[in-house]
């Protein structure tokens, strides 16, 4: 049965508060000047991957003051839940990414198959690079051979949420990360 807004609250009621507003706001300045020495030149596309990747994506474009296009893809194989499964694609990319440098953006890296296979998928529509950025990498053994360039925080092995990422779809708008 689908969480209401009440399990949300006590779901947050619950969990650990394991980076403040603050430890965020500065994880992305630091991703913004590493993006920024690496791609001021070089008129990279933004993709962000919906819909955990939109909060970070936002939050870093505003910190990235050259010139690029944004773009997104929907991709999903958690679909609410605390597990992930296949991987649906449901939209995107827009632009015409043949011979351009990506920066694809995510909260999260996990198990890794996610960016994984959006990374396969956009080299294979003619990208010149992808490189992932993602606000969250967990420390744990990833699933496939991927790992992110940029990261912003590290978590342990804990289902995380806020910042982009969900608890049960709720709680993607809070400015701290939070641990089960
Ligand atoms: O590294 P992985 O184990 O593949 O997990 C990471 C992905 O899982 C989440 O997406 P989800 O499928 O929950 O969709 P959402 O963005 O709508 O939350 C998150 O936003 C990442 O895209
Ligand atoms: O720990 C997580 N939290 C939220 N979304 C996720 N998607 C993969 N792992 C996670």
């Amino acid at each position: 049965m689908a969480a209401t807004s009440e399990d949300a609250k006590a779901a947050l009621a619950d969990a650990e508060r394991i980076h403040s507003a603050t430890a965020v706001d500065e994880a992305l300045d630091r991703m913004a000047d590493d993006l920024t020495r690496h791609y001021r030149d070089r008129d990279p596309v933004l993709v962000c991957v919906m819909t955990g990747g939109l909060i970070p994506a936002g939050h870093l474009l505003t910190r990235l003051e050259f010139p690029l296009q944004l773009d997104y893809v929907h991709a999903t194989r958690y679909q609410g839940s605390t597990e992930g499964g296949d991987l649906e694609w449901m939209a995107g990319p827009n632009l015409s990414l043949e011979g351009r440098d990506v920066i694809l953006v995510d909260d999260i890296l996990d198990g890794g198959w996610t960016l994984a296979t959006i990374k396969d998928h956009l080299l294979a529509q003619g990208a010149a690079s992808v490189a992932c950025a993602v606000l969250v990498s967990k420390r744990i053994a990833r699933q496939v051979d991927i790992e992110a360039e940029y990261v912003g925080l590290e978590v342990e092995d804990r289902y995380v949420f806020g910042f982009g990422m969900d608890y049960e779809e709720y709680h993607r708008n809070l400015r701290g990360i939070y641990a089960l």
